[in-house]
Parts: C-alpha cells; structure tokens; sequence
C-alpha cells in the first residue's frame, strides 16, 4: 500500500481545468518525481494533497486513511509535511527557533538541534532566518518540515536558488531522508536533480499525467519528450 495517494483528482479555476482525474502514488522509502512544465498542475497537486484546495471529485489517502475532508493543519499533524515553491519561512526568527515553532505545532516534535546538524546548519543556528541566502534557507524549509516527524514531505522545487553543490548535496540528503522510511515527493525543474535522486518520476502535462515510471524510462518517452524534456529551453 502506498503511504500517500491521490486518486482521480480533478481541479477546476472557473472555466480552467488545471487537474484532470489525476492518480498520484509516493510510496514510504521512495523518492517519488512530480514534473511537467508550466502550469501544467503540479503545485495545485500539492494544494490538494495538503487540503490547501479541495478538488471538485477525487479523494486523497494517508498512510491508509482517507484524509480528503480534513484541513491542512490536521493533514500536518497525520504526518504531512511540506515546503513551497516561494520561501515561507519566519524572517525575524533565528534558524534555530523557526525550527522550534513547528516542532511545537507536533505534539512529539522533533529537537531542533539533532535536524541542524543533520542538515549541516549548526553554524547559522542563531542567525536570522532572512539573512540566510537562499540556498540554505531552503535547508531552512526543509528543517522545519522534519520537525513535524512527518512519514510523507512534498517539496516543491526546493532546489530553485541553490547552487550546484548545494543541489548536490540536497539530492544525497533526500535519498537518505527516504532510506529512513519517509515518502518524499518532489516538484522540481532541475532535471539533474530529479533522474538523479528519483525512483519514479510523475509527469503531467497541461492538468493531465502522461507517464510515470523509473527517470531512465521517463528521459527516453515520446510524450514527455514532446511536452516537456525535449522541449527547447
Ligand atoms: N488560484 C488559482 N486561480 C486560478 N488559476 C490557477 C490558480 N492556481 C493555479 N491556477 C492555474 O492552474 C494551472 C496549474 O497551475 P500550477 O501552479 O499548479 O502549475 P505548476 O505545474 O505548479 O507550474 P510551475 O512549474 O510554473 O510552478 C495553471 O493554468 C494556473 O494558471
């Protein structure tokens, strides 16, 4: 059984379909790859499956449990954890204690100091937050979705403002982050980052998916070809 689930999620803005019976699975241990271009629906995917939006049909499952008519805190603390595509950090908080206030939002929340250190940001721990570059303040976002203990993590293009090794080392940190159980997603335009850190990579295409399966077979599909990678830059 997949530790996450969207199933048959169709999401329209007025006349604008931006999902279309949409199927997405991440399973526990999996780095699992959302990709497509522009507009084509993956940042709405992770609104619906964090109750940000609720979709006109389809139904989202939870480590086996149909969590489709709660709220994004009660999503949070079922263990869903998050970050965005625009940085929502608390810019007058130091690292340490932006860290802190999500911890506390888990009744069994993780110390802040054990996720710095992991993440390699023991050395700005009293900084504030938003004199943090943007490459760690990504780590920054991240930290504060481990706090929650959360068995599943949607990142959306977390890696957007790191540099190369930064990406680098952010694609070892998530393979290691799955080996220890979790379900992570990621929406990334990165390709590098994506065939490199995912076992299954999502595409979707203009609200539709039009292939899933390993980043080897992906790279070499027509019609991801056509609507995304082979697309000139
Ligand atoms: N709140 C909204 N109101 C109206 N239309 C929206 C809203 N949010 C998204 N859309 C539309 O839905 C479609 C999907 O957008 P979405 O942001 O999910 O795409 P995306 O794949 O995440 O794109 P990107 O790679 O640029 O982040 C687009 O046509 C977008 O314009």
């Amino acid at each position: 059984m997949a530790l996450l689930e969207a199933r048959a999620v169709t999401v329209r803005f007025g006349g604008n379909v931006a999902l279309a019976d949409v199927d997405l699975t991440a399973e526990a241990g999996q780095v699992t790859g959302l990709i497509g271009p522009n507009g084509a629906g993956k940042t709405t995917l992770f609104n619906v499956v964090s109750g940000l939006i609720r979709p006109k049909a389809g139904r989202v499952l939870l480590d086996g449990r149909d969590v489709t008519r709660l709220g994004p805190a009660a999503r949070a603390r079922r263990g869903l954890g998050r970050t965005f595509q625009r940085l929502e950090i608390f810019g007058h908080l130091s690292v340490r204690d932006n860290l802190r206030v999500a911890a506390e939002f888990h009744r069994d929340g993780l110390p802040a100091d054990g996720i710095l250190e992991r993440l390699g940001l023991a050395d700005i721990a009293d900084v504030r937050a938003d004199s943090v570059p943007t490459g760690r303040a990504r780590l920054v976002e991240l930290g504060r979705a481990l706090a929650v203990r959360p068995k599943a993590l949607l990142l959306d293009e977390p890696a957007s403002g790191q540099d190369e090794h930064e990406t680098g080392r952010f694609g070892e940190l998530l393979t290691e982050l799955a080996a220890d159980g979790l379900a992570v997603v990621l929406v990334e335009h990165d390709m590098r980052l994506v065939m490199e850190a995912c076992d299954v990579v999502h595409v979707l295409d203009l609200g539709r998916l039009i292939a899933s399966g390993p980043p080897d077979r992906i790279r070499a599909d027509a019609a991801v070809l056509d609507a995304y990678l082979g697309a000139p830059s």
